[in-house]
């Protein structure tokens, strides 16, 4: 394991390996099977986009979240997603009750530059971050001016911890990479609020 302490403020925790190769390959498969993938739609400056990758929330019943002003109401845990979140929970040392999915069917699917600041994550939240399959570049870089850009090639069974104050300093995505195989990222979260 690696800890990686940012400039501006917050830290990285890099397992690489995390999952050994047999529980990875096992991995992939049981959640396409399993979890409810879909292209979602945001509304961004009044237009309806449709995002370039496939997601689906998972939780606890109590985790919900409001997003666009609704209140939404997590798919429950899989097999395979608890699994794995036993896993990444005893790796983190903290407890998670919902998890993000995505699948980047290919190297034309990615994931904007963002930070994971939303209220319900409360002040600084820990994100355990797993990727499965093909390794994308992720790429975390400042708000704003000063500090670093760290680059990581997530995927393979690799677990990243975001913890600190790295979503109030830094802002993260995963950019298009021609040419690259089927990656899952699963992205464990502690929701609060509303009884979760
Ligand atoms: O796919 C990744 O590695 C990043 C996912 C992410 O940032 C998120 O789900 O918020
Ligand atoms: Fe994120």
């Amino acid at each position: 394991m690696t800890r990686i302490e940012l400039q501006r403020g917050g830290f990285l925790l890099f397992h690489d390996p995390f999952l050994t190769r047999s529980e990875a390959d096992a991995s992939f498969p049981a959640l396409l099977a399993e979890v409810p993938f879909q292209q979602q739609t945001i509304r961004l400056f009044g237009k309806s986009i449709l995002q370039p990758r496939l997601s689906a929330w998972h939780g606890d019943a109590g985790a919900s979240y409001t997003y666009s002003g609704l209140s939404l109401t997590p798919n429950p845990w899989t097999p395979a997603l608890s699994a794995l979140r036993a896993r990444v929970e005893a790796a983190a040392g903290c407890t998670f009750n919902s998890v993000l999915v995505n699948h980047y069917r290919d190297g034309d699917d990615s994931m904007g530059k963002h930070a994971d600041d939303e209220p319900e994550l409360g002040e600084n939240p820990v994100i355990a971050s797993l990727s499965l399959g093909a390794r994308r570049k992720f790429v975390l870089e400042p708000k704003h001016k000063g500090g670093e850009k760290v680059t990581l090639e997530l995927g393979e069974g690799n677990l990243l911890v975001m913890a600190g104050t790295t979503q109030h300093h830094y802002r993260h995505g995963v950019p298009k990479q021609a040419g690259r195989e089927a990656r899952m990222n699963l992205t464990f979260r502690r929701i609060f609020g509303s009884g979760g």
